[in-house]
């Protein structure tokens, strides 16, 4: 947020009048905008990088050919699956959440897993996304996040199992 203002105003645009009062759960659902930019936020730095499978029939991969035995365990990995050039048609090293209202609107639905996929996946994806949502909007209300220089604000990632932020220094000014 604090490298994108024009997304900060987007969002602040979006919500309008509603510049105090906590919004319903449909209010916050129907905030097309804010909904592209929480998509956009979880394909760009998936929290959950990768998750895992267990083979239980000896099997083949289609394309490649790799062979599969039973028992074997897969990583599949939800963050290479954001930045893959093949699945994005904007260049997915960029953070732009406008892609999801146009060329990217279609996008192969596996190349975008923050919650994995499948009888397996997330149980709290929901809430979680609910969530994202009222805490983006209550934080749009009152302030904008500003570009606390390079030093502190060099971006990137520290990633085990869960993607962590490296540097993130931003300014906060009361609206
Ligand atoms: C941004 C927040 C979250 C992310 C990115 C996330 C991501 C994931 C991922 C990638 C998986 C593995 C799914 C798969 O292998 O197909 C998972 C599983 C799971 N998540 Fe989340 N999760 C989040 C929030 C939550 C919350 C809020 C809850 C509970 C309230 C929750 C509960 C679970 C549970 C219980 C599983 C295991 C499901 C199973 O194995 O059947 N998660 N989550």
């Amino acid at each position: 947020m604090s490298k994108n203002p024009r997304v900060q105003t987007k969002i602040k645009a979006e919500l309008g009048d509603n510049k105090q009062q906590y919004l319903s759960i449909e209010q916050l659902e129907s905030l097309e905008y804010l909904n592209c930019v929480i998509q956009e936020v979880l394909r760009f730095a998936p929290p959950s990088i990768a998750t895992t499978r267990s083979v239980t029939i000896d099997d083949r991969l289609p394309a490649s050919g790799i062979q599969l035995q039973k028992g074997d365990e897969i990583c599949i990995n939800i963050f290479n699956l954001t930045r893959d050039k093949r699945y994005w048609k904007i260049d997915p090293d960029l953070f732009y959440p406008e892609r999801f209202q146009g060329e990217d609107k279609d996008h192969h639905p596996y190349a975008l897993i923050p919650f994995g996929s499948g009888h397996r996946q997330c149980i709290g994806q929901n809430l979680a996304q609910l969530e994202l949502k009222a805490i983006a909007v209550r934080l749009m209300q009152h302030v904008t996040f500003g570009d606390g220089g390079l030093e502190v604000n060099a971006g990137r990632f520290n990633s085990k199992s869960m993607l962590i932020p490296k540097k993130i220094g931003v300014t906060v000014t009361f609206d």
